[in-house]
């Protein structure tokens, strides 16, 4: 695919501590990049730092929140320096508490990496053990088992982060070589010993946005890439459909300067070779899903600057509470964990990428119809002559599209607006930014199924614009003549009825890995 990205997220090393992560990183650490933890003396120290003034302000005077205390509201009951050691291990216990699916490897190793960059931060007052622990789990490919529900995002991903921390521990379980396994027997065969967290540890890991800012990684890059080729398969439409490409000319979009739809426009004008400007347009106008296509993917294309800008500055954050500044000596009660940016830009994406469900699933529509589609067959038929008849092409196909279409828009209700007060009033504000990313994710999935969908009909529907001699592929330009042919690589022209699930899946599978080429 074009790598638009900042840096290749084929990066094979991802280095932590005293610099800043991409986005990018997180993702190539999801899909098995190694970590690297900064080694050097001074980091090492840095790091102590932090943990050190927790022991000694322990020793000095015997109080500190999450340490000598209970847990948020709880934190007016007190707990003895003899029992100060074992609060850590029942935090990750009592939040043992979620529910629904299990992350995939992928977004659990996002979580991680997330986790260890906000607290590689050095401002949580962990040791620089647990941080070195977490980059051995990654390069291990020891995966923690984490189910996605139970956060409001609020108090940090306490409930999905507990199953970080109780692997840490040598609880719960873990995928390691792709089985689901005891972490403790897993541990027993690699030999590694289980941590004892420290005082502060369990609630600096715990107490944080790494589920949603994970999600919200993996769903830019996905966003990204979809942007691209919804520009292309648009592209393809108004070709299947002998559209007209004056509506993407540039000099109509340097009218209206945003950058970002200027963009789409650009790329779809290369696609369909529109370098000449008309002096007057005899043409009619194309329907708004083709016409109006830059303006409807130049939203998500010109929000996306700003969406990086919010999850990386997550992403780099120390993100729990307390924060322990090690070299001023301060311990600062705030509300760091609150995940408001991450929910409000997944809210925003999911809404962004459900109307790109929505532009394919018309541009489908007006190609499946003989009412639109310019002198077409009825559902992109290839049929002949008598066959024609028991033939119905793309029509469950469509149908389908138009199914998904329904399911990501009814995804787009915000999440965060359903803030409710939870734990006994403490937590009477909360992001639910990790429903929003959720959401994301599937409203992703979801549009992606509509792509896929739509770049086999397009595909037929170039390829019967040729075959009626309207159209020949020596004049299709280079990129989609490579799109074209891509496709035509797993799906030959659908001129008998049959069934096209395993053709969808490998489509959506070539998505989500960037396969397609989309690069000019
Ligand atoms: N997030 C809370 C701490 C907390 C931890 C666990 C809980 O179950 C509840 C609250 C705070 O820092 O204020």
């Amino acid at each position: 695919m074009t790598q638009t990205t900042q840096s290749p997220a084929s990066a094979t090393l991802v280095e932590f501590g005293q610099r800043n992560l991409n986005l990018e990183e997180v993702v190539a650490i999801a899909k098995g990049a190694k970590a690297q933890l900064k080694e050097s003396a001074d980091y090492q120290e840095y790091i102590q730092k932090g943990a050190r003034f927790i022991d000694s302000l322990l020793a000095e005077e015997g109080v500190v929140y999450g340490v000598t205390t209970g847990y948020g509201d709880s934190c007016t009951v007190t707990v003895g320096l003899d029992l100060v050691h074992e609060l850590p291990l029942h935090l990750s216990r009592f939040h043992g508490c979620g529910m629904g699916n299990i992350l995939s490897v992928m977004q659990a190793r996002a979580v991680m990496a997330c986790r260890l960059s906000s607290l590689a931060v050095g401002k949580s007052g962990v040791s620089y053990e647990l941080l070195k622990r977490i980059e051995t789990l990654l390069n291990l490919g020891i995966t923690p088992v984490i189910p996605e529900e139970g956060s409001v995002g609020a108090s940090g991903d306490l409930t999905p982060l507990s199953y970080l921390a109780a692997v840490l521990v040598g609880e719960r379980e873990v995928i390691y070589q792709g089985e689901r396994r005891a972490t403790a027997d897993v541990y027993r065969e690699l030999d590694i010993t289980p941590l004892t967290l420290r005082p502060k540890e369990g609630l600096a890991l715990m107490n944080g946005t790494a589920v949603m800012t994970a999600l919200a990684c993996l769903a830019y890059d996905r966003a990204q890439y979809l942007n691209r080729l919804a520009s292309r398969i648009t592209a393809m439409a108004s070709l299947t459909l002998k559209g007209n490409s004056n509506h993407f000319d540039d000099i109509l979009f340097a009218a209206k300067p945003h950058p970002g739809q200027n963009q789409i426009a650009a790329w779809i004008r290369e696609d369909l070779n529109h370098h000449e400007h008309p002096r007057n347009s005899d043409r009619l106008q194309d329907r708004y899903s083709i016409r109006c296509a830059p303006h409807i993917i130049g939203v998500l294309q010109d929000a996306l600057p700003f969406m990086r800008q919010f999850i990386e500055t997550e992403l780099n954050s120390a993100n729990d509470n307390p924060i322990v500044d090690g070299e001023g000596e301060h311990v600062l009660h705030g509300g760091h964990f609150y995940g408001g940016h991450i929910g409000f830009v997944m809210d925003s994406m999911k809404n962004a990428i459900a109307n790109i469900a929505d532009l394919i699933d018309r541009q489908m529509a007006l190609v499946m119809d003989p009412k639109f589609n310019n002198g077409l067959p009825a559902n992109l038929s290839g049929a002949q002559g008598s066959r024609k008849a028991i033939n119905h092409g793309f029509k469950a196909v469509q149908i389908g599209v138009s199914a998904w279409t329904a399911e990501a828009l009814k995804n787009t209700m915000p999440a965060s607006v359903f803030s409710r007060s939870t734990e006994c009033h403490n937590q009477d504000k909360v992001s639910m930014g990790t429903i929003a990313a959720r959401d994301c994710m599937r409203v992703l999935q979801l549009t992606e199924q509509v792509a896929a969908a739509a770049l086999l009909a397009m595909t037929q529907g170039i390829h019967l614009r040729i075959a009626q001699g309207e159209l020949c592929h020596a004049s299709l330009t280079t990129s989609v003549a490579k799109t074209l042919d891509q496709v035509s690589a797993d799906f030959e022209l659908l001129t008998e009825d049959s069934p096209l699930e395993t053709v969808l899946r490998q489509t959506v599978d070539k998505i989500q890995q960037g396969l397609w080429e989309v690069c000019h």
